[in-house]
């Protein structure tokens, strides 16, 4: 569950207007939301605080149900954002690893037991169609299947919470409606998922409610394409 009660968040104390504005919207668990809104509307930095990298400057957050505030200990947010899967629009995999030993970290920050680890990647590199490229460092890997690794280690430890910057642009039309209806599957299953995303095609192949943004507001909590 998310609840934002009035929310608003500056990216420095003296900067003179929020990036957000006062968003007030809620979504259950295993509820599903687009995230729409112009290029700078500040769609992924609210997927930022929803991921608890930054805290609000004002207002009251809760995620998965747990108060995100100063008054909390920074080791409840570190694990917090362990049940979260977030897939940044600019990746972010570690270097010098290989994909599958990135797509292992949650698994590893969860001390699960290296042989169930292998089966779980096995698995899911399959699905995402890496499945020979288990040892290739990820530098070596081209836009999209830096994607699908990223896709990949945001769902491998099954997080109550999804979010996702983006996370089609480097994929062929086949394989983001793959991901589509894994998104669809996660949700039904339990996970809130919230995707931010400029492709309209995808939004009316998935009928959700979204979140509408415009410079830093909730401008509508409607599908404006439905
Ligand atoms: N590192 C930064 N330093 C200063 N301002 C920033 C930085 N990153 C983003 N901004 C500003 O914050 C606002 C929101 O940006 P954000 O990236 O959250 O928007 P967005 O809706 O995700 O845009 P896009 O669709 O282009 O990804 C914009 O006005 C942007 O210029």
């Amino acid at each position: 569950m998310i609840h934002l009660d009035s929310v608003s968040w500056r990216r420095a104390r003296k900067d003179p207007a929020p990036i957000l504005s006062r968003l007030s919207f809620s979504v259950p668990q295993g509820g599903f939301r687009w995230l729409l809104g112009p290029s700078g509307a500040g769609k992924s930095s609210l997927l930022s605080l929803l991921h608890v990298e930054t805290l609000p400057s004002a207002g009251r957050m809760v995620v998965l149900g747990q108060p995100v505030d100063d008054e909390q200990k920074r080791g409840t947010f570190v694990m917090l954002r362990r049940r979260i899967g977030m897939i940044h629009q600019d990746f972010r995999l570690m270097p010098g690893l290989s994909v599958a030993d990135n797509i292992a970290l949650p698994l590893r920050l969860q001390n699960r037991p290296e042989d169930e680890i292998r089966d779980e990647i096995r698995a899911i590199l399959k699905w995402v169609g890496l499945g020979t490229y288990h040892d290739v460092p990820v530098e070596h890997l081209s836009g999209g299947e830096q994607q699908r690794t990223a896709i990949a280690r945001a769902i491998i430890h099954r997080p109550g919470l999804i979010l996702a910057d983006e996370p089609t642009n480097a994929l062929e039309e086949s394989q983001a409606h793959r991901l589509l209806d894994m998104f669809a599957e996660l949700s039904a299953m339990g996970a809130t998922v919230i995707v931010a995303t400029h492709n309209e095609a995808l939004v009316r192949r998935l009928p959700r409610p979204a979140l509408f943004l415009d410079r830093g507001h909730l401008v509508s909590e409607d599908s404006p394409l439905s």
